[in-house]
C-alpha cells in the first residue's frame, strides 16, 4: 500500500482516537488532545501506532486505563483501503446505552439504530456502578435504584437517565442534577394500563375474585363465604387527579359510581368536565366507600395514609393502591384492617419491592395483591419503550427533551429561535470571565437582555445557563449544561441576576442584545470596566452570527469567531496597519477588526478577531507598539 495513503489513514486514526478520548475520559482528566499523541508507523499493509501517554503513566484511575487499553487495541487496525476508515472516522463513535430492565422490542430497535445497546437485567447495585462509567445513557423501570453512588461511579460520562414509565422516585434527582445528568421519563404511554389495573383491582376486591379463585382451585365451593359488595351508587375518592386518576374516575363513572377527587394542584374545571367534584383531603377520605390512590411518592405524600388518616375514614372503607407503596404506612394499614376500619385493600405497589415473604400485609386475608403490574400490558410496554427510546436518543443528540424531569423543557420552536443567541450567551460568558484579573473572586453577575418582546414571551433560562457555562467552564473542571447550570452557579457562590429592558426594535427577534456584567472584580483590561466599575460586555446576533458590540463604554463590532485581541490605544492614524502587520508577519490571520473610541484623537479600542492563537512574542510586539496602552488576548 502506498505510504502516503498509510500516512493519511494514520492521521485519521489518530484523530479518531483523540476524539474518542475526549468523550471517554472523566471530566477531571487532562485535556486528551494535548496529552496523548499517536505516532503513525507506516508499514506495508497495516498502520501501527505508538501511543505516547507519559502524562497518564502514573495514573491508576480505571477509566483512564480503560481508555488507553481501547486506544492501544484499536490502534493496530489493519486496512488496505483508507476510504472506509475515513468514513468511519468522520462518523462520531456510537454512544452506549445500558438497559437495566426489560424494555419493549420496538424501543430496543429504535435505540440500536443510534447506539450500542447493552441489555443487562438484574444487575446488583455494585455491578451497575461498575458498568456505568462506560455508558452514555441508562434506561430503567421501577426496579433499578439510580442512587447518588451510580452518578458518582459514572465519572461524568452518563448524560441521560431514561425512566420507561412515570414514577421517578427510584432516581436520585438531586444527584442527577448535581452531576449534570438529564432525567427523562415516559409519562403517557402506560396511563391507560395503570387505570385499567386500578379498575381490575377495584372490581376483583369488591367481589373477592382472587380469594374465590384460590378456594376453588383448592377443591372448595364456598358461595356464602365470598359474597361481595356492589359498586353502583358507591362513592369512589380518587386521590391524585392526574393522568391515571382522571382515567380511573372516567371508568368508575361508567360503572355507576359517584366519583369525588382530591388533588391540591388539579384544575377544578378539568374535574367538573367529567362530572367529578374536587374536595379536601379530609372530605374525600371521610365520605368515600372506595379510595383509589394516584398521587406520586414525594416527601409530602410519604406515608400520607397513616393511623391518623385511617381513623378518619368511613368504617369499612376499601383502598386501592396502584401508585406507590410508600404513600401508605403499611404497618398502620395492617392495624386498620385488623380493626375493621378498612374492610379490604387491593395493592399493586409496596414500600419494599418485592415485599418480604412473611409480610403481614401481603398475607392478610382481606388484602389482594399483584406484583407491580399496573403498567404491564403488551401495549403499554411497547408504548413506553418507544416513548423513552425517542426521548433518550433525542437527549443524546443534544435536543432538549420534552419529558425532562430535572431541566426546563424548552419547546423545539423556541429552541431553534434561540439557537444563535445561545452561542452568543456562552461566548459573552467566556469573554467576560477572561477579562477578570487573576485573584478576583467572581460573585455577582448581571445579565441584561434588551428585547422588544413582552417579558412573558422571552424564556431566558437557556441563555442564562449558557452564560453560566461560559463563565464557569474556563476556570474550573465543572461541566455545565442546562440541567446543572443553576445548581453549579449556586454551589460556586455565583449570584446571577437578570434584567430585561424593553427596546423599540423588531419583536420578530427574541433578543436585540445581551449585556454581561461582572461586578466587584478587578479587570486585566481596564477599558472593559464600565462607568459603574463593572466589567461589561455587550453582544448581538447579526445575520445569525454572534457579534461583540460593546466593551466597557466602547462600542465595537466584531464577529465572535476564532479568538480575540482587545487593544486600547491613543486614537491616532496608522494603528490598524501597525498591529495588522505584526500579526501578519507571524502568519496570524485577522478575520475581523473594529475600532471604537470615546473621543476623537483621545482613546480608542481595537477589537481584532484572529483565526490562530498568536505566540507570546507576537503578543509582546503588539504590546510594544508605543501608542498601545493595554491589550488582552481572549480565547473563544
Ligand atoms: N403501578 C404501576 O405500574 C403504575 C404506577 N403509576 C404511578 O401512578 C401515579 C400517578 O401517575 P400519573 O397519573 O401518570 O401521574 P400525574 O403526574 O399525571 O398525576 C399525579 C397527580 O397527583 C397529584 N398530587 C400531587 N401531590 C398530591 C397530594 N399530596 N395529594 C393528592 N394529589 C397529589 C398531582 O397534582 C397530579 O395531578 C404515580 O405515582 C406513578 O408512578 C403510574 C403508572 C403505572
Ligand atoms: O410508570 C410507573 O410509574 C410504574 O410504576 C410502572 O413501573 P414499571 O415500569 O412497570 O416498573
Amino acid at each position: 500500500m502506498a505510504s502516503s495513503a498509510t500516512a493519511a489513514a494514520a492521521a485519521f486514526i489518530s484523530t479518531k482516537l483523540i476524539t474518542q478520548q475526549s468523550s471517554d475520559l472523566p471530566p477531571s482528566s487532562p485535556t486528551p488532545t494535548n496529552k496523548l499523541s499517536f505516532l503513525p508507523t507506516p508499514s506495508n499493509n497495516s498502520a501501527s501506532f505508538k501511543l505516547l501517554y507519559a502524562p497518564y503513566r502514573n495514573r491508576s484511575s480505571p477509566p483512564v486505563l480503560n481508555v488507553l487499553k481501547t486506544a492501544v487495541e484499536s490502534a493496530s487496525i489493519s486496512f488496505s483501503d483508507p476510504t472506509p476508515l475515513r468514513d468511519s472516522i468522520l462518523t462520531p463513535p456510537k454512544p452506549t446505552i445500558l438497559v437495566s430492565e426489560k424494555l419493549g422490542e420496538a424501543g430496543l430497535q429504535l435505540l440500536r439504530t443510534f447506539a450500542n445497546v447493552d441489555c443487562s437485567y438484574n444487575l446488583s447495585p455494585d455491578d451497575l456502578c461498575a458498568k456505568i462509567s462506560l455508558c452514555d445513557a441508562l434506561i430503567v423501570r421501577s426496579g433499578t435504584k439510580v442512587t447518588r453512588q451510580v452518578f458518582q461511579a459514572a465519572q461524568g460520562r452518563l448524560k441521560v437517565v431514561g425512566r420507561a414509565g412515570v414514577g421517578i422516585d427510584n432516581v436520585d434527582l438531586q444527584a442527577a442534577t448535581e452531576f449534570g445528568c438529564l432525567v427523562v421519563n415516559a409519562p403517557t404511554a402506560n396511563t391507560i394500563a395503570a387505570a385499567e389495573h386500578a379498575i381490575a383491582l377495584l372490581a376483583s376486591m369488591a367481589r373477592n375474585v382472587p380469594q374465590a379463585d384460590a378456594s376453588m382451585k383448592a377443591g372448595k365451593w364456598q358461595r356464602n363465604k365470598y359474597v361481595g359488595v356492589s359498586l353502583v351508587g358507591k362513592t369512589l375518592a380518587v386521590m391524585g387527579f392526574g393522568k391515571v386518576g382522571s382515567e380511573v374516575a372516567r371508568r368508575a363513572k361508567g360503572l355507576g359510581m359517584n366519583v369525588i377527587a382530591h388533588d391540591p394542584y388539579a384544575p377544578a374545571d378539568r374535574a367538573r368536565a367529567i362530572g367529578v367534584d374536587l374536595v379536601s383531603f379530609d372530605e374525600a377520605i371521610s365520605t368515600a366507600d372506595f379510595i383509589s390512590l394516584h398521587m406520586p411518592l414525594t416527601p409530602a405524600t410519604s406515608k400520607i395514609f397513616n393511623d391518623e388518616t385511617f381513623s378518619k375514614m368511613k368504617k369499612g372503607a376499601r383502598i386501592i393502591n396502584v401508585a406507590r407503596g410508600g404513600v401508605i404506612d403499611e404497618d398502620a394499614l395492617v392495624r386498620a384492617l385488623d380493626s375493621g376500619t378498612v374492610a379490604q385493600a387491593a395493592l399493586d405497589v409496596f414500600t419494599e419491592e418485592p415485599p418480604p415473604k412473611d409480610s403481614k400485609l401481603v398475607q392478610h386475608e382481606n388484602v389482594i395483591v399483584t406484583p407491580h403490574l399496573g403498567a404491564s400490558t403488551k401495549e403499554a410496554q411497547e408504548g413506553v419503550a418507544v416513548e423513552i427510546a425517542e426521548a433518550v436518543v433525542g437527549a443524546l443528540k443534544g435536543e432538549l427533551a420534552a419529558t425532562a424531569v430535572n431541566a426546563p423543557m424548552v419547546p423545539a420552536e423556541v429552541m431553534s429561535e434561540l439557537a444563535p443567541y445561545v452561542v452568543l450567551a456562552e461566548k459573552l460568558g467566556r469573554l467576560a470571565v477572561q477579562l477578570v484579573a487573576g485573584g478576583s473572586g467572581i460573585q455577582s453577575v448581571k445579565v441584561v437582555y434588551r428585547s422588544a418582546r413582552d417579558p412573558d414571551n422571552l424564556d431566558t433560562r437557556l441563555l442564562r445557563a449558557m452564560i453560566v457555562k461560559g463563565i464557569i467552564e474556563p476556570i474550573s473542571i465543572s461541566f455545565v449544561n442546562l440541567v446543572n447550570a443553576d445548581f453549579t452557579a449556586k454551589q460556586k457562590g455565583l449570584r446571577i441576576s437578570e434584567e430585561r429592558v424593553f427596546v423599540d426594535s423588531s419583536p420578530e427577534y427574541p433578543v436585540d442584545s445581551i449585556q454581561v456584567q461582572i461586578s466587584n472584580v478587578q479587570s486585566k483590561f481596564a477599558s472593559a470596566l464600565s462607568e459603574t466599575g463593572n466589567i461589561s460586555i455587550d453582544g448581538k446576533v447579526k445575520y445569525g452570527i454572534p457579534h461583540l458590540t460593546g466593551v466597557g463604554s466602547f462600542s465595537v463590532d466584531v464577529s465572535l469567531e476564532g479568538n480575540l485581541i482587545l487593544c486600547r490605544q491613543v486614537d491616532q492614524p496608522g494603528m490598524i496597519g501597525r498591529v495588522g502587520n505584526i500579526l501578519g508577519e507571524s502568519n496570524v490571520n485577522v478575520s475581523f477588526m473594529s475600532v471604537g473610541r470615546t473621543a476623537k484623537r483621545i482613546k480608542a479600542i481595537m477589537a481584532i478577531g484572529v483565526d490562530e492563537e498568536p505566540d507570546k512574542d507576537t503578543l509582546k510586539k503588539v504590546g510594544e507598539v508605543p501608542a498601545v496602552e493595554e491589550f488582552v488576548f481572549l480565547e473563544l
